[in-house]
């Protein structure tokens, strides 16, 4: 059941920010979409559509969409962030003065705060102060935009650490095509949201390089190890990360052909540079940033996390992918699951 709120307003129209104000759209309700660029507000006036970001999808007239930040706040009774995770914390700062006392905020960005290591949420109570973590949500979960838009059968998780907010946020996603979870451990749901993209730039190179099945299914579940790793050390639920946030996202987006991360992969798997494969995908990889992060709170926490490591050096180091691949599979034989023995579970 939809929640019955007067105003939702969406900042940032990009792919994501389009198709939830789509998704949002209707019910009776007004849906403002914030865009920084003139010129992408007259083409959506004029043709009802996102043509960079969400090519082929039609936006009701319900949805006002404007550049004015002051504008499409007044009255939010919802305020959804869907700008990249790297400008979050700028994008909020301007916000706040015009986001009405009490609004539910519910963050849609997957990333790390590359200079502070913040996750989103911290970087929210930073700029907001903790009275406001309250109102607080993030969504995340396996939810490409392109068939969210279409419509199509997709399940997320909100996580909070207010249950209530939650269960509000909730119930203002959930749809016949959305099933929406909710979970308590935002730790665990901002880690997996972010740190999933590292591995799918990894197992796109894979995709770039041999395409191999086999490699990609261990760079996934190592991957999701590793994940799960730094994120017990950073007191999140380690179950968290067989939910939505945690194992879902990461085969969506390690499998999809609208992975962006994973298509960035590809290209640099080709032989193509960073930058030329940012260039080609022309669209947030929020991977990149997102391994300089990881690499950084694993040293921080004292975490081994040998896939990041070999992904950090092939993405600003120019390590050769094929020499990341033989430094993985040449490393020292380790047990599987080394949590085992901390619980000292024997043969
Ligand atoms: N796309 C998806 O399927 C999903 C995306 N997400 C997450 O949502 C977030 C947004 O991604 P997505 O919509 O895909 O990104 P896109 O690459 O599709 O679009 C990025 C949007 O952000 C805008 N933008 C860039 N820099 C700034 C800035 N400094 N201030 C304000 N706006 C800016 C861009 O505007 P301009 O055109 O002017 O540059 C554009 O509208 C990411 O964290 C992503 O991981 C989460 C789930 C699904
Ligand atoms: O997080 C996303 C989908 O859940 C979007 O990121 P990718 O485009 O890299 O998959």
């Amino acid at each position: 059941m939809a929640l019955d709120c007067g105003q939702v307003t969406v900042l940032g129209a990009g792919s994501w920010g389009t198709a939830l104000a789509c998704h949002l759209a209707g019910d009776e309700r007004t849906v403002k979409l914030w865009a920084r660029r003139t010129e992408l507000i007259e083409e959506i006036n004029t043709c009802r559509e996102n043509k960079r970001y969400l090519p082929g999808i039609f936006l009701p007239a319900s949805i006002q969409v404007t550049v004015d930040l002051e504008q499409a706040l007044a009255g939010a009774e919802v305020v959804v962030f869907s700008v990249p995770s790297h400008t979050f914390r700028a994008v909020l700062r301007k916000a706040l003065p015009f986001i009405p006392a009490g609004a539910l905020i519910v963050n849609t960005a997957k990333g790390i705060e590359e200079n502070s290591m913040q996750r989103l949420s911290e970087v929210f109570i930073s700029e907001a102060g903790p009275a406001r973590a309250k109102n607080y949500a993030v969504l995340s979960g396996p939810s490409h935009a392109e068939e969210v838009a279409l419509k199509m059968p997709t399940a997320v998780v909100v996580a909070s650490a207010s249950q209530h907010t939650a269960v509000l946020a909730q119930d203002l996603f959930m749809r016949e095509n959305l099933r929406v979870y909710t979970n308590p451990d935002i730790i665990g749901v901002e880690l997996g949201g972010a740190l999933k993209n590292v591995i799918a730039l990894g197992t796109g190179i894979v995709d770039g390089l041999s395409g191999s099945d086999n490699a990609k299914a261990a760079l996934m579940t190592r991957g999701l190890t590793e994940i799960t790793r730094l994120g017990m050390a950073m007191h999140a639920n380690p179950l968290t990360f067989a939910g939505l946030a945690g194992l879902g996202d990461l085969i969506v987006t390690c499998t999809s052909r609208h992975s962006r991360n994973r298509r960035a992969g590809i290209a640099i798997g080709r032989g193509k540079t960073l930058q030329q494969a940012l260039d080609e995908v022309n669209m947030v990889v929020e991977g990149v940033r997102t391994t300089r992060a990881a690499h950084k709170l694993s040293a921080t926490w004292g975490v081994e996390m040998p896939i990041t490591e070999q992904m950090y050096q092939v993405l600003f180091h120019n390590l050769p992918p094929r020499a990341a691949v033989n430094n993985l599979m040449t490393r020292g034989k380790t047990r599987e699951v080394e949590e085992l023995a901390l619980a000292k579970i024997k043969w």
